[in-house]
């Protein structure tokens, strides 16, 4: 019939597909040859040890295809893809830590592929030079997912991204971190009552994660009180007229579903059929809803009464707010509605997640390490005595806690727990070949170079951070063997084994003064990297440390967290339970920790909050 009406018949229009892919397979396969040949002779001429890979790492098909072919090549004989295959595992690069420069015997190579040249690097001096020299740009296309509302610091580069740092920087000053602290102390009071509660633990991330929302909105916005904290850890949130979601839970579940939400269009989103899809849809809208409810109300406010604007950098929103407005006519506003929006979901983000998840992690390694819990508390006392956390202060303890042990193992949780595990930075394209020095010798790398700053290697780079012998007089019981830890493949990389906050504190006498130790370690530049550095660091870097340390300080004043061990029916010993809860928990830790929009402890500890009884 077909062949009747002049048109092909099936069996012509599958032959006709089959040529049509092999050709298409065929012209694939060419290109890739000679794109790699060709990305081979660049790597070359950089004289770095290279790398071949035959997928290129940042792109689509590799994202999309890893979930397929990654198991496939890992039941492959190890010794056939142990060289490379870690390279192409970015979720896996927190786990794999210092062991892919190791097999490779470099702390700086670069990776081959079709697509393009990655430069892998964990050297302390390489670091710093990408970070430092601003020649070197930041890859904005891969952060763009960020830029769902807006554009945003994060997400863009150059004058763009400069300009959203000069509006936002005045915020960041010690009349803020004054706030953060008080709003710390008071939010970690309602978070312990929260933790108190029984079978808390299966909520820890959650509780921590509204506790840091919570606490970021009422600085940076003036948005949010006590509380509203009250209720979102009661899980009793208000849920205005209009809205199905709290702000809480719209955030949340906007950020596990960001990928989506960047992917697919929106409109698609909101007419699916599938549950999960459409959710994600209605946590997009409705908190761009919030976030503009949040700025219109405030705009309103500041025209009614002008005099109610804070005073200069108080309030995040009221610069945002006023580099969107013109002071003339003949001025236009520095940023447009988008750009606001676009730094207000970012600071959302940007400034709750690393720090609930670093909180989740503290708390955690803690209850793994009681005799390190023990000491800091110790600390805790001699430091603040018996006086009530309402009268802490940024300007009278912040300083002497974080030179104690508070700000040891706060150090330690951010060197092992590297919250954003890498971190690029680009040979802007269409630029000028940039340089960089390794061992005295100088490397050229062409434009369009991707360079990945591993964190989690640099911070366990075995020459900068050795594994030390502990203390005996600090980890001297039998808990003091970690063999059970170490020889388990799937504890890889061993963070609460190696968890050791001693070596901040190994220059000074253990003690500190009221005005905090003048010796705690300050590491080498370019070997502790937890928030960046240079023109793209963190900005709220001190906002976080002042945050997790007031919450630490108040959480563990008063109270001890202690694991929950399961004695199976009486057959094991109290010590031999608890060494099988710890060995739970480490796995939690490593095999149960996870990458995605920041590294985070995806897995329930057993855990409970205690009065303190020493
Ligand atoms: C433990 C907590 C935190 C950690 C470990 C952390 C870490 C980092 C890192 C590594 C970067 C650079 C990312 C990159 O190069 O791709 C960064 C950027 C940034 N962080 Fe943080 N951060 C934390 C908390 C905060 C807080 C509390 C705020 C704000 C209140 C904040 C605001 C920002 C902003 C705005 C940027 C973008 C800077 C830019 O792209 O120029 N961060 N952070």
């Amino acid at each position: 019939m077909l062949d009747d009406l002049g048109l092909p018949s099936i069996s012509q229009l599958t032959s006709l597909c089959l040529w049509a892919a092999s050709i298409g397979s065929v012209l694939l396969g060419l290109w890739s040859s000679i794109s790699l040949l060709r990305h081979i002779r660049l790597a070359q001429s950089t004289g770095l040890p290279f790398v071949i890979l035959p997928f290129w790492l940042l792109g689509g098909p590799w994202q999309l295809a890893q979930f397929i072919v990654v198991p496939v090549l890992k039941a492959l004989p190890e010794r056939l893809t142990r060289n490379w295959l870690p390279l192409l595992l970015f979720n896996e690069f927190w786990h794999n830590g210092y062991e892919p420069f190791e097999r490779l015997q470099a702390d700086t190579f670069m990776a081959v592929s079709p697509g393009g040249l990655i430069l892998y690097t964990c050297d302390p001096d390489v670091n710093v030079q990408l970070f430092r020299d601003a020649s070197f740009g930041k890859p904005a296309e891969l952060l763009s997912i960020l830029n769902v509302y807006g554009p945003t610091i994060t997400g863009t580069d150059g004058p763009e991204s400069r300009l959203y740092r000069k509006v936002t920087a005045p915020f960041f000053s010690d009349k803020t971190l004054r706030r953060v602290f008080a709003q710390s102390v008071s939010a970690a009071k309602i978070l312990l009552a929260a933790l108190l509660r029984p079978d808390a633990h299966r909520q820890l991330r959650t509780l921590s994660a509204r506790v840091s929302l919570n606490t970021l909105s009422q600085i940076t916005f003036h948005y949010q009180s006590d509380s509203d904290l009250t209720q979102a850890l009661a899980f009793d949130e208000n849920i205005p007229e209009g809205k199905t979601l709290s702000f809480s839970q719209a955030l949340h579940g906007l950020l596990e579903n960001l990928g989506v939400v960047f992917v697919v269009p929106r409109w698609i989103l909101r007419l699916s059929p599938f549950r999960p899809l459409h959710h994600a849809a209605v946590c997009y809208s409705e908190l761009g809803s919030y976030m503009d409810q949040l700025k219109r109300a405030r705009e309103a406010t500041l025209s009614k009464d002008p005099s109610s604007k804070s005073s200069s950098g108080e309030d995040l929103l009221d610069l945002l707010i006023q580099a969107g407005t013109s002071t003339d006519e003949k001025h236009k506003p520095v940023l447009t509605n988008a750009q606001i929006i676009g730094q207000i979901f970012l600071f959302m983000f940007a400034g709750h997640e690393a720090n609930a998840n670093l909180l989740v992690s503290i708390i955690l390694l803690l209850a793994c390490h009681p005799a390190i819990q023990h000491t800091m508390q110790r600390d805790l006392d001699r430091l603040l005595g018996d006086t009530s956390p309402d009268t802490w202060s940024y300007d009278n303890n912040y300083s002497a806690l974080m030179q104690g042990t508070v700000g040891a193992v706060i150090n330690e949780a951010l060197r092992l727990f590297t919250v954003i595990p890498v971190l690029p930075k680009c040979v802007p394209p269409g630029g000028p070949w940039l340089s960089i020095t390794v061992k005295g010798q100088r490397h050229p790398l062409p434009p369009n170079t991707i360079a990945l700053v591993n964190t989690s290697a640099t911070h366990r780079h075995p020459e900068h951070w050795p594994k030390r012998r502990r203390p005996a007089d600090v980890d001297s019981d039998s808990r003091s063997s970690w063999s059970d830890i170490r020889n388990d493949p799937r504890q890889r990389p061993h963070a609460v084994a190696d968890f050791d906050p001693w070596r901040w504190l190994e220059g000074t006498s253990g003690e500190t003064t009221q005005t905090g130790s003048t010796n705690f370690l300050k590491p080498r530049a370019g070997t502790f990297i937890p928030f960046s550095d240079g023109s793209r660091g963190c900005l709220g870097k001190r906002f976080a440390l002042v945050e997790v340390c007031a919450m630490v300080a108040t959480l563990f004043k008063t109270h001890s967290v202690e694991l929950v061990t399961e004695p199976e029916h009486g057959v094991k010993g109290e010590e031999e339970a608890w060494l099988e809860a710890r060995r739970r928990a480490a796995l939690a830790l490593s095999e149960g920790t996870k990458f995605d929009t920041s590294l985070r402890v995806a897995r329930t500890v057993p855990i409970r909050f205690v009065p303190r009884d020493d």
